[in-house]
């Protein structure tokens, strides 16, 4: 029997997404996406928020070539805590096709975050959402943003956008390039040019080490499949506005959905209504994960 049970409301990801009618551009990667155990080889943590359905490397591999990617960078979700095994254990795997970002507590040593490093982890995550994680004193977070500094490493950051006028200053303070999940989350049922929205680009412009992932229209959208039209003028003013500091990614296998599971082909047919130019996808699709993830190519 398997040692865990995914929640009873867990929705699992899609067993046959479509193939999209977007071709990626060559190169292109899937630079949000996650790993889920599977549960009996990498344990969840004990103190996670929830159980998912397992969702292993060679499935992420396959969503990757079915979509026509080339290479994902894998973000460690909060299920598994700050137990990096199951992400490495990807990226090993993935012959120089995957990076990783990690999460790890002030405990963890010179020698962990060389080991991590040579697995191609290029970063690691800092949780602002309460349902997903206990909290973190930032006291403890700025040190270690200051220990993964001299790595070459960044910082990604999750939170809902009502935190972010108590985090603003915070994220400001980094010490290194900070990339924002999901768009800070607007509530997209707010204006585009509105105070909520306003602060997030206020952020990114003032701050030109800020990157955001124009990512999750399924998890904004009030509207909903298949158009998600609600989360359109959010994720194209900022690839218009700040064209080389976007990254997208699936966010497969979309933890935490309650209301419908997404095609994974669709969301890739979402890109060009975000992105309406070849040269905008370039950047944002191949460019600037290029950039952050694999610098050693970019002359
Ligand atoms: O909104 C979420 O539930 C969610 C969760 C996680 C995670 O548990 O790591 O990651 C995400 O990118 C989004």
């Amino acid at each position: 029997m398997a040692a865990f049970t995914m929640d009873a409301t867990w929705l699992p990801f899609h067993p046959a997404p479509s193939k999209p009618a977007f071709v990626l551009p060559p190169g292109a990667v899937d630079a949000h996406c996650h790993v889920f155990g599977p549960g009996d080889e990498f344990p969840y943590a004990p103190g996670r928020k929830y159980t998912p359905c397992d969702a292993g490397k060679d499935q992420l591999w396959a969503l990757r070539d079915r979509l026509g990617f080339s290479r994902n960078v894998i973000v460690q979700a909060t299920c598994h805590g700050a137990d990096n095994r199951a992400v490495v254990d990807a990226l090993r795997a993935s012959g120089g096709r995957a990076k990783g970002i990690a999460t790890v507590r002030r405990s963890v040593t010179d020698a962990d975050l060389a080991e991590l490093n040579t697995a191609g982890v290029k970063g690691v995550r800092f949780n602002f959402v309460k349902r997903l994680v206990d909290t973190t004193p930032p006291d403890e977070l700025l040190e270690i943003a200051h220990r993964i500094a001299p790595l070459g490493w960044h910082v990604v950051i999750y939170f809902e956008a009502a935190d972010l006028p108590e985090l603003y200053e915070f994220i400001t303070r980094l010490p290194t390039t900070v990339v924002v999940d999901h768009m800070g989350r607007p509530d997209v049922s707010k204006p585009v040019a509105g105070p909520e929205f306003g602060l997030f680009v206020q952020l990114m412009r003032d701050n030109p080490h800020i990157w955001s992932k124009v990512t999750c229209p399924e998890r904004l959208s009030h509207l909903g499949p298949p158009d998600y039209t609600d989360v359109v003028p959010f994720a194209r003013h900022l690839v218009e506005t700040f064209p080389d500091r976007v990254l997208w990614g699936t966010d497969w296998p979309h933890p935490n959905l309650k209301t419908h599971m997404p095609d994974d082909g669709a969301l890739v047919d979402f890109i060009p209504k975000i992105a309406p130019t070849a040269a905008l996808q370039q950047k944002l699709l191949v460019v600037n994960p290029q950039r952050l993830y694999w610098p050693e190519e970019v002359a």
